[in-house]
């Protein structure tokens, strides 16, 4: 039963429907003092998504009009990390290409996990402190987080789920995630996530940079993710007292803090302004490739983007491989062999990679750092090769995704050795490559 408002990085504003009227109030007063303070007695609170000083089109900033301002709560206290890390130097780099298998997700019946305690690092870079860098992690879990909720001090989350539904409440309000749609929850935005069963998915976190839609330039105004298709959540709000205490758990300079209030943090009965989380469909995404000749980089699929500070270089890329037409002429048509200046995390939604039939599998992942050789596996070179360049559907039902990073990532001890997920013959899917080289090849006469 979630509602949603439509639009990217909006100036939105949402009243829970039970406690109506507050917002024309609130939009030409931010912090009123009317009856005697806000409407229906609430407080207002400001979170800042961007330096209150940054120019207008990067200013970010939302009003929460709560039953009880965040600040009412126990100081925070060191809490287990797991396997959330930003430790990137664990283990020895590693320039292999790796893949791996479909992470393991716990059986509820030997042990209870949720959200927070099934994140695991993958690889990452950077430093939360100087607000420049990026991790990876997994997430693997079969249980709701009950009186408890996470918010990233870090950074921001993208959230791709694989395997199951999530149902993020957020202090704006609650939205349904299904494989195939991402979320991305902002930085400092508290959430907590249910689940129906065997959950799993992957996450990118950004630190210092927000997602944005990438500029559309030659290819004018419409087109890859249009901005109507983001869905931000409606208010929602509980007025509820947790005599044994509600758990507020703070992603902190790459480790976790907790912290106890007695009353839930949903409390957010109206908010306005431009800094929300929000969700998206892959499927409204509106491909755009070659028609003509030759492969197009995959940066035509970014479906949103968190810059550095040098020009066209991202920090991450969110990149899609969306079901599309290939209709390429005399085109050597599926991913190019190449070595890349840029890191490329791969994941699977559904389906398979067009690169490589075999191997690469939903729940998995794969990881070619920079300036590691990869591209198509020998099957693929050798069919795509001699296939008849008839137009046809490419990735039919399928959902692979990358993330690109600027950074040269360090893989975690959890990640090369202990979740025992890594193919170690991944490289043999290269090793069946074999010459084509005809010293004495000459164009054919037409
Ligand atoms: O390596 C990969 O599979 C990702 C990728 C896809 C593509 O179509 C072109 C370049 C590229 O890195
Ligand atoms: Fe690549």
């Amino acid at each position: 039963n979630t509602e949603y408002l439509s639009g990217f990085g909006n100036e939105f504003s949402s009243e829970d429907p039970r406690c109506p009227g507050p917002t024309p109030h609130l939009l030409s007063n931010c912090t009123p003092q009317t009856t005697p303070v806000c409407p229906y007695g609430l407080y207002a609170e400001q979170l800042s998504g961007s330096a209150f000083t940054c120019p207008r089109p990067t200013n970010k900033r939302s009003w929460l009009y709560r039953i009880l301002p965040s600040v009412r709560h126990k100081p925070y206290t060191a809490m287990h990390c797991g396997n959330l890390t930003e430790k990137w130097d664990e283990v020895e780099p590693d320039p292999n290409q790796l893949r791996w298998m479909p992470f393991t997700i716990p059986k509820s019946s030997e042990k209870k996990v949720d959200f927070v305690t099934g994140l695991h690092t993958l690889c990452g870079a950077g430093d939360t402190k100087s607000r420049n860098g990026i991790g990876i992690h997994m997430f693997t879990c079969n249980t709701s987080m009950v009186d408890r909720c996470f918010n990233n001090s870090d950074g921001d989350f993208l959230i791709v789920p694989q395997q199951g539904e999530v149902l993020i409440t957020t202090e704006f309000g609650k939205m349904m995630v299904e494989p195939n749609e991402i979320c991305v929850i902002q930085q400092g935005m508290r959430f907590s996530v249910d689940v129906f069963g065997e959950t799993r998915g992957y996450v990118l976190e950004v630190y210092g940079a927000h997602f944005e839609l990438p500029d559309l330039g030659p290819i004018g105004a419409n087109g890859l993710a249009n901005p109507r298709d983001f869905l931000t959540p409606v208010a929602w709000y509980e007025d509820r007292e947790v005599a044994t205490g509600y758990t507020v758990i703070n992603k902190y300079q790459g480790k976790l803090f907790s912290s106890q209030q007695v009353f839930s943090p949903f409390n957010v009965v109206a908010w306005h302004g431009n800094y929300t989380p929000y969700k998206y469909n892959l499927e409204n995404f509106m491909v755009i490739n070659c028609v003509a000749f030759d492969h197009a980089d995959p940066s035509i699929f970014t479906v949103l983007t968190a810059k550095s500070t040098r020009p066209g270089v991202a920090m991450a890329d969110f990149v899609i491989f969306p079901p599309r037409w290939g209709v390429a002429d005399h085109t050597f048509r599926p991913p190019y062999y190449h070595r890349n200046c840029m890191s490329e995390f791969m994941g699977l939604i559904k389906g398979h990679y067009e690169a490589k039939e075999e191997g690469f599998q939903p729940g998995g992942g794969s990881l070619h750092s920079m300036m590691t050789p990869h591209g198509p596996d020998r099957d693929c070179f050798e069919k795509s090769s001699t296939a008849p360049l008839k137009p046809e559907r490419v990735a039919e039902g399928t959902m692979a995704f990358m993330f690109e990073s600027s950074f040269s990532m360090a893989v975690t001890k959890w990640g090369l050795e202990t979740c025992q997920r890594l193919d170690k013959s991944y490289y043999q899917c290269w090793e069946p490559l074999r010459k084509h080289f005809d010293p004495n090849w000459r164009p054919s006469k037409q």
